[in-house]
């Protein structure tokens, strides 16, 4: 594939003293004998099924029937809602009916908590009775429709090749790695406007599996960041006049270097930008652009012109058509981008973010659809470009294409959004998704 170079050339480690040099990287042979991927289990919908076979005692009391039979109903909701994501996509005009679901966890919850005190108290207080029927009614009544956003949850990929080389990126767990050999990311954005994008991506680059996550900023959003999670290292460099003096000996230590998210679009944030596009290129630092990054690659391509290590540029609809140079939104992209990759050579991949994610290479395009919900909370693709850092390095070290963490990052990005829109509906936010990393990634990624 274009732009993938082998691991001597990436300087990968980029570690320039001892202290910081990871040891080589298991050969990708080692790692794929002791990678198997299996199917995602069903045993959360075991456990909702064990859950469900708890009965009420059973009395002759109307009221308490009626609890019991919308007990049960909620039970089989609860228990479909995951077994029901391949009848979904194979019946997709069943859904009217067969999807409503309850808002499952406050739902399941509350509801329990009425089983536990009708069973202690109904023969004393039949009212109370009574009320928890209509509680349970009342909750029934706020059941919403599962519709159509989730008829597919399954990501679809153009080059199915990708998904058995996606399985075989997480490195291996071992009491002889030390801190840092899992991956050293380095996000460079936020601005006074935009503390939370940064944080999105720094966090999910961590929560992927990264082991270390540095985010360099300016003075004034590093305290705002700091307070969003002690697990960051945010360094306030960005603003200061011996910026990248200060950013060097730091950047040393990354694998690979996100630039862009919040970073905002001042002339001297270009600059900056800029400086530190060169001081990358003269260590061969894997790159990924998003964001502000790209509105600046937008003003000058030439800047990415033979970069000598592998770069992905993760424009959404609008970012892509800014740095192709075209006002067209519409129109075949892999055709739209030849130009821009023309230009700036065969180390560049762009990851156009839409509704059909794409891998573009010159001449070359790969497709992802599925998965995700209709639900499009802001900062979305900042978690993506985190999540792309932490598989970027992997990929790299393993000698696999950037395509494969490509891949990666937008399954993750888009079960996570699938997932957590069954807990939230319309209320989903990015801190959310965050939160479905752990187990989207054991299903997906984890070796078996
Ligand atoms: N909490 C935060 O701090 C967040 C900060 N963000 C930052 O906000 C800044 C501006 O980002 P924007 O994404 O708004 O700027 P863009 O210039 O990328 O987007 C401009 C416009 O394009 C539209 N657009 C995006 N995808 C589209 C699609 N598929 N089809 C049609 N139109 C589409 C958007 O609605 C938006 O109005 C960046 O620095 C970004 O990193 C965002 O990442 C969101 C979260
Ligand atoms: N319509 C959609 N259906 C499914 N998944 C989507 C859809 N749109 C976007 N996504 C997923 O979300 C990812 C991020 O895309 P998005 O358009 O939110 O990026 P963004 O504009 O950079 O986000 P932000 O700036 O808010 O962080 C995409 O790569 C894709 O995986």
């Amino acid at each position: 594939m274009a732009g993938v170079r082998n691991s001597e050339e990436i300087d990968i480690n980029g570690a320039s003293d001892d202290v910081f040099s990871p040891k080589p990287p298991e050969s990708t042979e080692e790692c794929q004998e002791s990678c198997t991927f299996e199917a995602p289990d069903d045993s959360e919908v075991q456990e909702r099924k064990l859950a469900g076979e708890t009965q009420l005692p059973s009395t002759n009391d109307t009221a308490q029937n009626e609890i019991n039979e919308e007990l049960d109903d909620s039970k089989e909701y609860n228990t479909e809602e995951f077994e029901n994501a391949e009848m979904l996509a194979k019946n997709p005009d069943d859904d009217e009916d067969l999807y409503m679901y309850e808002e499952n966890a406050n739902y399941e919850e509350e509801v329990q908590q009425v089983e536990h005190e009708e069973c202690d108290d109904n023969r004393e207080d039949r009212s109370r009775t009574s009320n928890a029927s209509q509680l349970a009614r009342n909750l029934k009544k706020r059941s919403i429709k599962w519709n159509s956003h989730l008829r597919s949850m399954s990501v679809q990929v153009s080059d199915s090749s990708l998904i058995e080389k996606a399985k075989t990126l997480a490195p291996l767990f071992s009491s002889g790695k030390h801190k840092g050999q899992a991956g050293r990311i380095g996000v460079f954005g936020g601005s006074i406007e935009f503390t939370g994008a940064p944080y999105f991506s720094s966090i999910t680059a961590l929560k992927v599996g990264a082991d270390l996550s540095y985010v360099f900023t300016i003075k004034d959003a590093a305290v705002v960041i700091k307070s969003y999670s002690p697990e960051l290292m945010v360094l306030p460099f960005l603003d200061d006049p011996d910026a990248i003096n200060k950013i060097k000996p730091w950047l040393d230590r990354l694998h690979v270097a996100l630039l862009g998210p919040g970073m905002g679009r001042a002339d001297s944030t270009k600059q900056t930008f800029e400086a530190i596009i060169c001081l990358c290129r003269s260590k061969n630092k894997p790159l990924i652009i998003d964001a502000d990054g790209l509105f600046f690659v937008a003003q000058n391509p030439d800047i990415l012109k033979d970069y000598p290590a592998p770069v992905i540029l993760t424009p959404n609809k609008a970012e892509f058509a800014r740095i192709v140079g075209d006002s067209n939104l519409e129109g075949p992209k892999v055709e739209r981008a030849k130009p821009f990759l023309e230009k700036t050579g065969p180390s560049v991949t762009i990851f156009c973010k839409d509704a059909e994610d794409e891998i573009i290479t010159l001449g070359n395009t790969i497709k992802l659809t599925g998965g995700g919900s209709g639900r499009r909370c802001g900062g979305q693709g900042d978690m993506l470009g985190g999540a792309m850092s932490t598989f970027l390095t992997w990929a790299l070290e393993k000698n696999l294409p950037p395509a494969v963490a490509c891949f990666a990052a937008s399954k993750l990005t888009r079960d996570c959004n699938a997932q957590g829109f069954v807990k939230h509906g319309r209320s989903l936010v990015v801190t959310d998704m965050i939160q479905e990393i752990h187990s989207v990634f054991q299903e997906n990624f984890e070796l078996k």
